[in-house]
């Protein structure tokens, strides 16, 4: 028999022109073999990065309407884990940990990975203000996977780190809120190698640290978070270990930014490295710490 193809509810922004939440997630996860549910908390013109935008936000209420309307039809067990990322407010927020619920009450091996974005005012990432709290005080306390970049892990454990080390340490703090994993998809720490661009996992089974080339890029591309958090929990759900999935994500994302880079592109050039995602050329191996 042919292994089941894994389904995952993605809550997160869409943008109409260019990548970033659903926008930059979707089309990678379902080009690795998982069939993806978006369900778009906004729809924005583009991302915020670029100073100024047009669109909406999703009313609250929308969120557990759609997922009843999933359940009526008799799908909702069929669900085999819930990301959220970019959140248009905490009420938002709050709608999906209900959505969650209900979800696990349909099938309790549902798994829940919460990209926990908080933005970053001074890249342009804007994010509205209650929704840091929400992630902080309630989200981390339910998701099974939390994958935070370091502004994001700071926030978390209320200041920044002094060394890899710590890093690790403050990663393996974040398991005591309940998740079973934290990815923390960028790290910065004093005296990280600056041609590097590192990765850190923590589980209970241990720790993995991972480094790949840092490419020089006119702007930094936006959505290389979403894109990571899609592609390591597809990878979860077609079996992988933890680590495992962190290597894969590493490479396929760097085949990302490479085919980008070539271009010249701003907006991740995902069309045209799918090959590269679904089989990258380049390996990259997480090293136990
Ligand atoms: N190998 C790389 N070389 C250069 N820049 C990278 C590389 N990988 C990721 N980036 C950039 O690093 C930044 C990571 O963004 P950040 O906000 O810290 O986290 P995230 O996107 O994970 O939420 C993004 O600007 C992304 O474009
Ligand atoms: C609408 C939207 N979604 C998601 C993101 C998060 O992107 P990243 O993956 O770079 O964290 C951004 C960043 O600006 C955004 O504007
Ligand atoms: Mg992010």
């Amino acid at each position: 028999m042919q292994p089941r193809t894994p389904h995952v509810l993605a809550i997160q922004s869409h943008v109409v022109f260019g990548h970033a939440g659903n926008s930059a997630a979707v089309f990678p996860m379902r080009r690795i073999g998982v069939n993806v549910w978006p369900l778009n908390t906004v729809q924005f013109s583009n991302h915020t990065q670029y100073g100024h935008w047009t669109g909406q936000v999703l009313p609250p209420e929308q969120i557990p309407s759609l997922v009843e309307g999933i359940a009526q039809i008799g799908e909702l067990g069929n669900c085999d884990a819930v990301l959220s990322g970019y959140l248009g407010s905490a009420d938002q927020g709050r709608a999906i940990l209900q959505a969650l619920a209900q979800i696990r009450e349909a099938n309790p091996r549902a798994i829940y990975l919460c990209d926990p974005v908080m933005g970053h005012p001074e890249k342009g990432c804007i994010v509205a203000p209650e929704v840091g709290e929400f992630l902080l005080q309630e989200a981390a306390a339910v998701a099974d996977y939390l994958c935070p970049n370091q502004l994001e892990l700071d926030s978390f454990c209320g200041r920044s780190p002094q060394s890899l080390a710590d890093c690790e340490a403050m990663a393996r703090s974040l398991l005591e809120r309940g998740p079973k994993a934290v990815l923390v998809k960028h790290l910065n720490y004093p005296g990280k190698p600056s041609d590097a661009f590192e990765m850190l996992l923590v589980s209970a089974e241990g720790s993995w640290h991972l480094r790949r080339p840092l490419l020089a890029f006119p702007r930094q591309p936006v959505g290389v978070g979403d894109l990571t958090s899609g592609l390591f929990l597809a990878r979860l759900l077609h079996g992988d270990e933890p680590c495992m999935a962190l290597e894969f994500t590493a490479a396929a994302v760097h085949e990302v930014l490479l085919e980008t880079q070539a271009c010249g592109s701003y907006e991740l050039e995902l069309v045209r490295a799918q090959d590269r995602i679904a089989h990258p050329r380049v390996r990259f191996e997480a090293r136990s710490l």
